[in-house]
């Protein structure tokens, strides 16, 4: 048993995240304290965004991610606005600097209660990404599904945004295909030595695109952040948008969306809502909780 930490349960567009705090202690929210929580209806996530003490100067924060099934992530858009709201709430402040193992992000919480943060530079190096086999191009990968002559899925742009991702690009709706079902079989292609999370995305207009997500480690998940930059930057890396473009993610609560832009100076920045649910206690190490009785936004 280790010492409790405080949680809060929040979501980005419906991405269930628990934040943890785990600031001022040297332990860590185990796989097994993941899964527990994953497998209790009250406390079923997407991800966990465990917050440390900073390890670099420079930074408020490391954050690190674990996936619903206990594997850790490089990334989550959707679980950093979640932090960047909790700890505002707590200190008063609007911008903040953290560190994961994917890098340094910088994030601010704007006077309408959106944030952006921003995630970085995209890579698109088939051995950094990472794929099984050499592309010079890898906006335009070989990778298909369903009968050979007649593919269902083909020629996704593959990318890392600090995780692996593959887009696919549809020209119906996204929620129209079965994912569930090609979902797996692409995350463990054996194209992505690391998996891959697998995103649908339609280009509806330049400057719009609407996206699904088979999230690695996770599944079908309501919304993923890091999949909507990987759809907006494969959407102007292709010709198929500009460099700004606000994602609709078909699968979350009332279709919302996040606005998505690739800076000439190739950082890619995401801006969309966060949302606070309860709070509680838990013990890390084996995922027991507590909900706190009160109604008020905390960590
Ligand atoms: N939901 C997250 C992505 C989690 C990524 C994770 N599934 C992986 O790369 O293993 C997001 O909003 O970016």
């Amino acid at each position: 048993m280790a010492a409790e930490a405080q949680f809060a349960r929040m979501n980005g567009l419906g991405n269930m995240i628990l934040v943890v705090d785990m600031r001022g202690r040297a332990d860590a929210v185990t796989p097994a304290a993941a899964i527990a929580l994953n497998a209790d209806p009250a406390t079923r996530f997407d991800q966990i965004m465990a917050i440390h003490d900073p390890k670099v100067e420079g930074t408020d924060a490391f954050i690190d991610i674990l996936n619903c099934d206990g594997t850790k992530a490089q990334a989550c858009g959707n679980g950093t606005r979640c932090v960047v709201q909790a700890l505002a709430a707590e200190t008063g402040r609007k911008a903040f600097t953290f560190q994961t193992v994917a890098g340094i992000l910088n994030a601010t919480e704007h006077a309408d209660g959106t944030i952006s943060v921003d995630m970085g530079k995209p890579v698109f190096e088939w051995d950094r990404i990472p794929l099984a086999e050499e592309f010079f191009d890898t906006s335009r990968i070989e990778l298909q599904i369903g009968p050979i002559d007649a593919p269902i899925l083909h020629s996704p742009a593959a990318m890392s945004m600090g995780n692996p991702h593959a887009v696919f690009w549809v020209d119906r709706d996204p929620m129209s295909f079965d994912l569930d079902r090609f979902g797996p079989l692409l995350e463990n292609h054996p194209m992505f030595p690391e998996k891959a999370n697998i995103t649908l995305a339609q280009v509806t207009s330049p400057s719009s695109m609407t996206t699904r997500t088979w999230e690695r480690g996770a599944g079908l998940t309501l919304a993923c952040g890091s999949a909507a930059c990987a759809a907006g930057v494969s959407g102007a890396r292709t010709g198929r948008t500009g460099r700004k473009v606000a994602v609709t993610v078909a699968s979350s609560p009332n279709r919302g969306t996040l606005t998505i832009e690739w800076r000439d100076d190739d950082h890619v920045v995401m801006t969309g809502p966060a949302e606070w649910e309860w709070s509680g206690t838990l013990d890390p190490s084996t995922g027991a909780f507590r909900r706190d009785k009160t109604g008020a936004a905390a960590l």
